[in-house]
């Protein structure tokens, strides 16, 4: 599908430093009493450097949801610290598209602008440039209702790039999607990211799809959840999602995460 990415801001080129410092963090939920229930996240430290793309994988229940609430300031943390070098709060997209159905595409990915009363001008020139990166020109005036699951995910990733946050926390955004629609979200994403080099932290169940998206994988443990490996994935870019997987290396290291949530050595 066609798309202006020359409309959009790269990162500037002297970003670097880390964009997020997690250390030791540990989260704890407690019952009405207030007794101690759940230990989600246990001495769960990473950072993550400007620009880069980095998904967590895990077990069900290991805290990855808390852990980006947490970054996301939405969920208090028992221990550690969480640092977001960046003047503005993340941006976030969650597993659910969060479409607000009375109103339009255009005007769902414009929220953020006009609740900051931006000139009218200069958000109708952001909708269309992302409209154009999210594939989703034809169908700036449907309503959600009107559109398929993976497109409603297209105008929650763009709702998240409006206002140009230079974080963005992704929360299993194409787990709902069939695996057809999901190929071509993540081809999508890819695209958009090497043209806004966002700093990424995306969740996911895949393992293929956190090996497609990422530079790094960070491999959760079981509840308590804490760090049981930082891979780097040494695919280059741009990525084709189907290409990728001709490539032996993909496989071997789909191998090697199978393994460490298996809790057991490779080739054992
Ligand atoms: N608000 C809450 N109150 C009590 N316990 C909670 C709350 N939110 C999460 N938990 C518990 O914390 C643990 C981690 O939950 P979390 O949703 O972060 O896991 P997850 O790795 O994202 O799971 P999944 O992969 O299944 O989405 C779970 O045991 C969950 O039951």
């Amino acid at each position: 599908m066609a798309a202006k990415l020359e409309m959009v801001r790269p990162a500037p080129a002297d970003s670097a430093g880390p964009a997020i410092e997690v250390d030791r963090l540990t989260k704890a939920f407690y019952d009405a009493e207030g007794d101690r229930t759940t230990v989600a996240v246990s001495d769960f430290s990473f950072s993550v450097p400007r620009g880069e793309f980095v998904c967590i994988v895990g077990p069900s229940g290991c805290g990855k949801t808390t852990v980006l609430r947490i970054m996301a300031d939405l969920e208090s943390k028992l221990s550690g610290t969480v640092d977001l070098h960046s003047d503005r709060p993340p941006a976030m997209v969650f597993q659910e598209a969060s479409v607000l159905p009375w109103l339009t595409v255009s005007e769902n990915i414009a929220l953020p602008l006009s609740l900051k009363g931006v000139k009218r001008s200069k958000i109708d020139a952001r909708v269309s440039e992302l409209l154009a990166l999210t594939g989703l020109t034809d169908f700036a005036r449907a309503r959600p209702q009107q559109l398929s699951g993976g497109m409603k995910q297209r105008v929650s990733v763009a709702r998240a790039l409006a206002d140009d946050r230079e974080i963005l926390l992704m929360d299993e955004p194409f787990g709902a999607l069939d695996e057809q629609t999901r190929l071509v979200l993540q081809q999508e994403l890819l695209r958009i990211w090497e043209a806004t080099r966002k700093t990424v932290v995306f969740i996911t169940h895949s393992v293929d799809e956190a090996l497609t998206l990422a530079d790094r994988v960070l491999v959760m443990s079981p509840r308590p959840g804490t760090l049981v490996a930082d891979l780097d994935v040494p695919f280059e870019r741009p990525r084709d999602v189907v290409e990728m997987r001709r490539d032996k290396r993909f496989w071997d290291l789909t191998y090697e995460v199978w393994n460490l949530l298996a809790d057991k050595p490779a080739g054992a």
